[in-house]
């Protein structure tokens, strides 16, 4: 499994301001938002490309574009949504998955409650968005669900992640480098409640408010 930590100063410095208990909602999703568009520049360094010729104004040139079929990009309801935007700014021409996934605030098991994706993913490149990484239980079960569908490879971008999740996600998948996490942070630990510790706090709620 490939595995990134972005470090940079303004990563840094959103994600703190995005942890503070004080920053309100507007600010949280305009952050996310920043910081997502920062992950993807990473995430995106293996984006099957195709060479093309071209002529500027002033002579023949020879560039790159993106290669079809085209990316799909896969947020996870529903704090992967607060991601979406970010992400599709970089990426627009790509096309955009749905799967909706909760997690037993008990158990910490996820269940997948809704799924508007293609039935077959061959040869797709897969990026998935969501938020947290904690157990990884969800991860795991989205990935895998997008390799069985036939994925070509499945990179997440994810603001904060557990060494807990890391470590179970990558037990999950082996050393099948087809998989990938991108993350602007790595944390110290899961607490009792599956919570990553500083962290900041539930994702979902800081969002869009607690239902
Ligand atoms: O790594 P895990 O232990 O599986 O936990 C991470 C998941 O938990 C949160 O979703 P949640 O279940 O709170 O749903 P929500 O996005 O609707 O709030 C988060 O957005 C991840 O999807
Ligand atoms: O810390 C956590 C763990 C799971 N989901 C969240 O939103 N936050
Ligand atoms: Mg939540």
């Amino acid at each position: 499994m490939r595995l990134h930590v972005a470090d940079h100063p303004l990563v840094a410095h959103k994600l703190t301001v995005l942890r503070d208990r004080e920053t309100d909602s507007p600010t949280f999703r305009r952050l996310a938002d920043e910081l997502v568009t920062l992950l993807a520049y990473e995430a995106t360094r293996d984006v099957r490309t195709t060479t093309v010729e071209l002529r500027t104004p002033v002579a023949a040139a020879t560039g790159i574009r993106l290669a079809t079929p085209k990316p799909l990009v896969v947020p996870i309801l529903r704090a992967g949504l607060g991601m979406l935007d970010g992400m599709t700014r970089l990426l627009p021409t790509a096309e955009v998955g749905f799967l909706g996934m909760i997690r037993d605030e008990k158990t910490l098991e996820a269940t997948t409650y809704a799924n508007r994706l293609p039935d077959d993913l061959s040869g797709r490149q897969c990026y998935v968005l969501d938020p947290m990484l904690a157990t990884g239980g969800t991860l795991a079960a989205a990935v895998h669900f997008l390799l069985d569908k036939g994925a070509e490879d499945v990179t997440a971008l994810c603001l904060l992640a557990a060494p807990e999740g890391i470590a179970n996600l990558r037990e999950a998948v082996g050393d099948d480098d087809r998989v990938g996490v991108v993350t602007a942070g790595v944390d110290e630990r899961l607490d009792a409640d599956g919570y990553i510790v500083p962290g900041l706090g539930d994702a979902g709620d800081r969002l869009y408010g607690v239902v």
